[in-house]
């Protein structure tokens, strides 16, 4: 750094959240933003704890979401939903479509502020939606789509909650801490759909991950400067640090685990998992309504909903460890989306991440882009088969855009680690690669108990309802869950690597004396 000149970006000290930084100077305000805005003390978490409101001219979404969690809405489709807890959410509904649109320029000083907007937003466009009655149209008011959409395309976030928004960006220390890392226990959520311990123990338990996760995302750091000095010292170490990767995974897969103890499948289930739904996972199109007189305005392919697939800590694991998820063969399909006065199209089959986009178009979708219909009034989206991307990357497109970076150039290293080890000879690093790499398996394994005790199960358990399709349980964004969740834990394994012992050396040349 010192030999840095002074003015230039890394150099510059971290803009000021509430002003933001001067006319044509780089965006430092997420701390490490020319760097991944990965913190070395709280990886993907941001390093202080995220804005809890946005300024008074924002206040009308504020009071709104504050609003929705004190009356306590109900899902729609709740089974004996009451005439009173309907009249609630259609009144508060009533209020959502006659808020007035609000500008978000100025929202664009700060980083903070846009990711708080998005975060406010999109919960209430996801207790708007998911209030309804289960057979009403899902139309959202203009005022929420058009701020929404403008704050995505700043973000090149989808319209839609992700993981960020429900745990990255949605957390509070209970008691306040000097700490430079927040302690696992010392965290609660700021934002709820049903204000129970279950669903903020959902998100707290991939929380605690992201933090746990910090040593590996500095044991990849250490391993990746071993593997450019390459020597036999560096692969001591390198051995070294896989040994204590196993450790971190293995913490991974407890605190996983230990989500059991503050949340009840069947809560989890029937009343927390439903708010959770995009516009893939039920049978009723999202029309945005207000698109018409914003053609700049694009909308995404489809919109999957919050799921911690979205967890970059896990992806970059992955990619570390070299584990590749493409999977051998996918069918071709189509994705159908519309938006008012928009005629673009994209395509890709890589399985590759794109780079930043400037519109909140999801990377590398699959668009069929159709007029819409006259008088429609909106963007509508109608997305219910599964694009033929790969859902692990389709998700990054969730990601918090510098976290997706982060990935690529992790995915795109010269020196990736599988290859070295092969390459290496060397039996004692591959054990120690082997057995990281099992670590993960072993992750994924805890993750499959998991979702059979709070998806499967209650999935076997619950009422029909008369309207099942084939009987496929689908994961959050349209994922054949239980084969896909194995599939992904079978290709971790599948990355071990074999030993194949040095060629035995060549025979001594015969000797003449044995001639007799
Ligand atoms: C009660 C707890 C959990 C449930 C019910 C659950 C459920 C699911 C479901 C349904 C999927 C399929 C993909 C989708 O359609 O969304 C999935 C994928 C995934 N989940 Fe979870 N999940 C839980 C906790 C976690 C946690 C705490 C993490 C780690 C931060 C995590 C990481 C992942 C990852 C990385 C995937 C993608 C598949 C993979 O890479 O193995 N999940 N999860």
């Amino acid at each position: 750094m010192a030999l840095l000149p002074p003015n230039h970006f890394l150099a510059l000290p971290r803009p000021d959240a509430l002003v933001g930084p001067p006319t044509g100077v780089v965006d430092t305000t997420t701390l490490a933003a020319h760097d991944f805005d990965v913190d070395t003390r709280t990886g993907f978490m941001p390093p202080d704890p995220p804005l809890v409101r946005l300024l008074s001219q924002w206040e009308p979404w504020e009071q709104l979401l504050d609003d929705a969690q004190a009356y306590s809405l109900q899902l729609g489709s709740k089974i004996d939903i009451t005439s009173e807890e309907k009249a609630q959410s259609e009144s508060w509904r009533a209020r959502v479509r006659q808020l007035p649109t609000l500008p978000t320029s100025e929202l664009r000083q700060s980083e903070l502020f846009l990711r708080r907007a998005h975060h406010v937003l999109a919960w209430i466009m996801h207790f708007y939606i998911h209030s309804l009655p289960p057979d009403a149209e899902i139309r959202i008011p203009a005022p929420i789509t058009v701020p929404l959409l403008e704050v995505c395309v700043q973000l090149q976030l989808p319209p839609v909650i992700t993981y960020s928004d429900d745990v990255l960006y949605n957390w509070a220390l209970k008691v306040p801490s000097v700490e430079p890392t927040p302690a696992l226990d010392n965290l609660r959520c700021l934002t709820l759909f049903t204000g129970k311990r279950d669903e903020e123990e959902f998100y707290l338990a991939s929380a605690r991950i992201e933090l746990r996760g910090v040593d590996a995302l500095e044991i990849m750091r250490a391993t990746m400067d071993e593997l450019f000095v390459g020597d036999a010292l560096a692969a001591r170490r390198i051995t070294r640090y896989l040994h204590s990767l196993v450790r971190v995974l293995d913490d991974l897969s407890r605190l996983l685990l230990a989500v059991r103890e503050g949340c009840a499948p069947e809560v989890f289930y029937h009343e927390i998992r439903p708010w959770f739904n995009g516009a893939d996972s039920g049978s009723r199109k999202w029309t945005f309504e207000g698109l018409d007189s914003h053609p700049e305005l694009v909308l995404p392919a489809e919109l999957s909903g919050p799921s911690a697939a979205q967890s970059s800590i896990i992806h970059a694991l992955d990619a570390f460890l070299g584990v590749d998820h493409t999977p051998k063969a996918f069918t071709s399909t189509t994705t159908t989306t519309t938006n008012t006065n928009t005629t673009t199209s994209s395509s890709s089959s890589s399985s590759s991440s794109s780079s930043s986009s400037p519109t909140p178009q999801l990377e590398a979708a699959t668009v069929d882009v159709i007029p819409t219909e006259e008088g429609e009034g909106g963007g509508t989206i109608t997305h219910h088969v599964p694009p033929k991307i790969p859902f692990l990357t389709r998700m990054r497109a969730y990601m918090p855009r510098h976290h997706r970076n982060f990935l690529r150039h992790l995915g795109a290293t010269p020196r990736p680690l599988r290859e070295a080890v092969a390459r290496a000879g060397d039996a004692t690093l591959m054990d120690a690669y082997n057995a990281s790499l099992d670590a993960l398996r072993r992750f994924r394994d805890a993750h499959l108990r998991v979702v059979a005790l709070y998806i499967v199960g209650p999935s076997h358990r619950a009422p029909p309802t008369g309207k099942s399709g084939t009987g496929t349980l689908r994961g959050t964004g349209g994922t054949d869950l239980v084969r896909f969740l194995k599939s992904v834990r079978d290709r971790t394994a599948e990355a071990a690597l074999e030993f194949q012992p040095p060629p035995p050396p060549p025979p001594p040349p015969p000797s003449s004396s044995s001639e007799a």
